[in-house]
């Protein structure tokens, strides 16, 4: 699906900053993976995410998607297949329109045929679809999004990213911004959806049971690279303790203190 080759990227060459966020980095990212990606504060992980969407290019190395090299292909155009969730429950909806006008824009990717085909069709099928996040809120379709809860936005966000078909999924921290109980809500429908949409996926995330519990595949990274790649039935072996021994073993030094990769959402 996703292939990285060699992927570097450095930060403010030549200067005083100058950053080695990634160092060659080789990742193949197989259809229907679904892999959770740790690593503490600054490891590069965003970094990893806005290369693979586009956000920006590489210093060094090649992307492909499904064989074709998209190094230098824009964000706009890889949107058109990477869907991407960040932190902020507020930036994958539009606050001041309607429920079912954000599911149409996405549903069409656009304003233009907006009001002439909201018939009762679309309507159904958006009620439909919205029952699946057990929030009620099919009953809610006309309502500003302003309305609406950080952990309602963010499952909305997720439906209606599914619905686009992306082939590929980057949930970047997507519920670290939301109380337990709802990110708990969110991470079991994001697991939900990818696994009946069948959708090939990539999450950071900061909590470490979380990235054990989920997924097929977990990518450890540390200072720019990926110290630790497990998938199958290695990955369901883990425990949090066994993680920590990994990373002890590969970077000999404690984590133990590293609150942001231990911290729980
Ligand atoms: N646009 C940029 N310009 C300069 N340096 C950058 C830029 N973006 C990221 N960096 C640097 O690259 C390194 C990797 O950052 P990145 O955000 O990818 O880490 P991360 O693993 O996502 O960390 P966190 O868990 O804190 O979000 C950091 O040292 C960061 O300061």
């Amino acid at each position: 699906m996703i292939e990285l080759k060699d992927v570097s990227m450095l930060f403010g060459q030549g200067t005083v900053n100058e950053n080695l966020a990634l160092n060659g980095i080789n990742l193949k990212v197989k259809e229907g993976d679904f892999i959770t990606i740790i690593g503490s504060n600054g490891a590069g992980k965003t970094t990893l995410f806005n290369l693979i969407a586009g956000t920006i290019a590489p210093s060094r190395g090649a992307i492909f998607a499904n064989d074709r090299d998209v190094t230098r292909e824009p964000e706009y155009k890889r949107a058109r297949y990477i869907g991407r969730i960040f932190q902020n429950p507020l930036l994958g909806t539009a606050s001041n329109m309607s429920l079912e006008d954000n599911m149409m824009i996405t549903y069409r990717k656009g304003f233009k045929w907006l009001k002439r085909s909201l018939n009762h069709r679309m309507r159904d099928y958006f009620r439909k679809e919205l029952v699946q996040l057990n929030m009620g809120l099919e009953n809610r379709m006309k309502e500003n999004l302003v309305m609406f809860s950080g952990g309602q936005r963010q499952a909305l966000t997720l439906l209606m990213m599914v619905l686009s078909k992306p082939s590929l999924i980057l949930l970047d921290e997507h519920t670290a911004a939301l109380d337990p109980k709802n990110a708990q809500i969110v991470l079991e429908l994001t697991n939900k959806f990818i696994e009946e949409y069948r959708l090939t996926a990539m999450m950071i995330t900061h909590n470490m049971s979380h990235a054990i519990e989920f997924g097929n595949r977990l990518l450890m990274m540390d200072k720019g690279e990926i110290i630790f790649d497990v998938e199958g039935e290695a990955k369901k072996q883990l425990t949090v303790e066994k993680l920590i021994d990994k990373f002890h073993q590969l970077r000999h030094k404690s984590f133990e203190n590293d609150r942001t990769l231990l911290a729980e959402e």
